[in-house]
């Protein structure tokens, strides 16, 4: 049946500068894998096996069980289907969980590629093939309770026994207990389990080994296994993180995942070309964090902008209608920038992905070269997606008042279900610590005449602090680049001679960088705001884009630098690369931006193509129907199953008859 369209949202539509569906296919790499995308989430949203209560009125075991069955209808359908290109099964598989993952999820994005990155070819020809095929179904297990950051001071043992060629698996301390990893407390039945290897009394670092926890009989944990929930979380009901304790778990020798190191018979250790390609599954799933952070940005923006413009509230001019909220230009600037860095995030997702498939290539063909640039890269980017997803979502729901509160807007589930992104998979601070070892390093390496490559090319000529009394037009994209470039090479060498000054007052290594580690957070952030400045420009010089659609995507790039350029002011002043005129300028085009971009925020949105059944959001309905489907919701609440719920007669109305009978 068709419905109506809220008359605000369809002006809006009809207002704006271009056809949405343009943009659309830009960002989703063309009219094919566009019309495959549709088919795939129609497909998903559609299937009546996939049709349930609204997760939010149901308990965390409900959860767990409804996102369970779900997810094996969906992987049995996925095969009967025959869905098994990785977009296509992304595109499913989101239509599928919406907002939510389900208990399997680790298998498919940790278990399985660790078992595809690390395993041998006979070693995959024994489990691969079985976790494939869901014979069997695993997790990554890494952090420990008392260590995830720390991943060399996992205290989780391996000891290889040469009598009866095993490893002796322990978790020496309570500290040493696995905990966190998704699908452990009740549903896998295998691990992939991170533990340090020793071999005669000597640690030679953490490994991967693959171990049974739970029979596959009647599921109950192996002797010495004990495992479990960790309990109720932030967000992520449905998923059933777990711990896990071992007690003298004996595996054979060869289930160690072998493709880099292994232990022979006699005890030998052969070491891995890099100890550091044990890490390679993290590296991966940082890497998709980077796309999936632009993807739960995009989807907030959806809910929110198009809320603001059903919205209607205050008098702007006495006797005047209500204005949409959208029309407030505070409300603007709550969105507007984050609508731009949905957009530039969408496009560092790609890049980043391309990054990670052309580099895990060049691994898989032995050149480790690659690896340094790979790490530091995803990381940063990985801690500054995660980071600005974080706050643009937490501003698109105070945009949407008291109803984005609502579990009906469906933004705190969003919310609650993406988060974990700033924190799993590597800490915000400590992964871009990482990159900025690596641009630390990089830095000296350009001192000493070394021509950089890559991400930090940028650090061997750098850009120059102009000459004072010139005017700049801050639109330029070239100057916006310069600028930010400018910021994150000055950063760097900054934090680079602090480091230095404070090892020459006599701090050893460690000590000194402590001190210096709020510059160099600073200066790993600016290298990777610079890289998504960098990359949105780039992504500009298309010469096939419409030039409808180059207007305003130039717009959303200038809007995303001169928000990050203003907001940071002071980066840029400090050395007076930028002056103060120049700020108040890019304030002053921002006001303009937003105000030419204000008749086309609905299209830029519905460019990102959530159908509704994805976005699970009244208020950010493709119709804007939002009162009426808020209470259809509100009726549905377990609460409202009867006009008086049975806890009036056992409490209230006993307590109030009582407070009624003193008086
Ligand atoms: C489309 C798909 C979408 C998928 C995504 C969807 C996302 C949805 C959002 C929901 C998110 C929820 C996800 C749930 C799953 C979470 C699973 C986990 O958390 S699992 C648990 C995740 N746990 C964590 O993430 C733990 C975080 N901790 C760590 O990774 C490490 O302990 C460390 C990196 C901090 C330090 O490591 P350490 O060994 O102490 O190293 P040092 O500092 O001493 O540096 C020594 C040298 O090594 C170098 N190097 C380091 N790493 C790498 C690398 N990867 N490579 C290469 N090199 C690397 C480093 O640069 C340095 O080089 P140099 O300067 O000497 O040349
Ligand atoms: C939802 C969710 C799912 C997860 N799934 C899995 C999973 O499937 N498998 C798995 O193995 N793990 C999983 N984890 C664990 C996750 O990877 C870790 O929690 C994460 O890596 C952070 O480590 P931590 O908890 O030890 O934090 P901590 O390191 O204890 O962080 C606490 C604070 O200390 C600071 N800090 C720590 N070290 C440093 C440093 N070197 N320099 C400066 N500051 C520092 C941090 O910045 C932070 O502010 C999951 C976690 C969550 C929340």
């Amino acid at each position: 049946m068709a419905t109506r369209m809220n008359p605000d949202l369809k002006k809006e539509r009809e207002s704006a500068s271009f056809d949405p569906e343009k943009i659309t296919n830009f960002l989703y790499g063309g009219p094919e894998k566009l019309r495959r995308k549709r088919e795939l989430e129609s497909l998903a949203l559609n299937d009546p096996d996939f049709q349930h209560e609204d997760l939010n009125f149901m308990s965390r075991e409900q959860q767990y069980e409804t996102q369970l069955k779900k997810g094996i209808a969906m992987i049995t359908k996925m095969k009967e289907l025959n869905i098994t290109d990785f977009w296509d099964q992304y595109y499913y598989t989101t239509a599928v969980l919406v907002s939510d993952g389900y208990p399997m999820s680790v298998h498919e994005r940790m278990f399985l590629p660790t078992l595809r990155g690390q395993a041998t070819e006979q070693q995959k020809e024994k489990w691969l093939k079985m976790a494939e095929n869901y014979a069997i179904v695993g997790t990554y297990a890494q952090t420990e309770i008392g260590h995830g950051t720390f991943v060399r001071g996992l205290e989780t043992t391996a000891t290889f026994d040469p009598k009866t060629q095993e490893f002796i698996l322990n978790t020496p301390t309570l500290s040493a207990s696995k905990w966190w990893p998704g699908g452990m407390g009740k549903t896998s039945n295998y691990v992939v389990l991170m533990a340090q290897l020793y071999i005669r009394g000597k640690s030679y670092g953490v490994h991967p080994f693959m171990l049974q926890i739970r029979s596959l009989e009647d599921h109950k944990p192996m002797p010495g296994v004990t495992v479990g929930d960790i309990g109720p979380k932030f967000g992520y009901d449905f998923m059933d993180n777990g711990f896990l304790a071992l007690n003298n778990v004996r595996i054979p020798r060869e289930n160690m995942l072998k493709k880099y190191s292994r232990v022979e018979p006699d005890g030998t250790y052969v070491k891995p070309p890099s100890t550091k390609l044990t890490y390679g599954t993290m590296v991966l799933v940082r890497a998709g964090i980077v796309m999936s952070s632009s993807r739960v940005l995009a989807r907030a923006v959806t809910i929110a902008t198009r809320y603001s413009c059903v919205r209607r509230q205050s008098e702007m001019k006495p006797g005047h209608p209500e204005p949409q909220v959208l029309d407030y230009v505070t409300q603007q600037y709550k969105l507007f920038p984050n609508l731009a860095a949905a957009y530039a995030f969408w496009l560092t997702g790609q890049t980043m992905m391309s990054v990670y498939n052309k580099s895990s290539s060049q691994i898989e063909k032995g050149d480790i070269s690659v690896l340094p640039e790979l790490h530091a890269l995803s990381a940063g980017l990985k801690a500054l997606s995660s980071a600005r997803a974080d706050v643009g979502m937490e501003e698109c729901r105070l945009a949407c008042g008291g109803h984005g509160y609502s579990h009906a807007s469906g933004l705190p589930r969003l919310y609650t279900n993406s988060t974990p992104a700033a924190t799993a998979e590597g800490e915000h601070v400590v992964l871009m610590l990482q990159t900025a070892r690596y641009l630390m390093k990089s830095y000296t390496q350009s001192v000493q005449g070394e021509k950089l490559a890559g991400s930090v090319a940028y650090l061997s000529g750098v850009q120059p602090v102009p000459v004072a009394g010139r005017t700049r037009n801050m639109l330029d994209l070239g100057v916006l680049c310069d600028a930010y470039e400018h910021r994150a090479a000055r950063l760097v060498r900054e934090a680079a001679e602090q480091l230095r000054s404070e090892m020459q007052a006599g701090k050893d290594q460690a000590d000194a960088w402590n001190a210096t580690s709020v510059d160099l957070l600073k200066a790993a952030t600016a290298h990777s705001q610079y890289f998504v400045v960098r990359n949105f420009a780039e992504r500009l010089t298309d010469t096939t884009l419409d030039s409808s659609v180059f207007a305003v995507l130039t717009r959303l790039c200038q809007l995303y630098a001169l928000h990050g350029l203003v907001t940071n002011s002071g980066d840029f002043l400090e050395d007076d690369y930028l002056t103060g005129a120049d700020i108040r300028q890019a304030r002053r085009h921002i006001n303009t931006l937003m105000a030419k971009l204000r008749p086309d925020a609905v299209a830029l949105v519905d460019a990102f193509d959530y159908p509704d059944g994805i976005l699970n959001s009244i208020l950010g309905r493709y119709d804007g129907n939002v009162y009426e489907h808020l209470l259809e919701w509100a009726k549905a609440s377990p609460l409202n199953i009867t006009d008086v719920h049975q806890s009036y007669q056992k409490y209230l109305k006993p307590f109030l008859q009582a407070n009624r009978a003193k008086l």
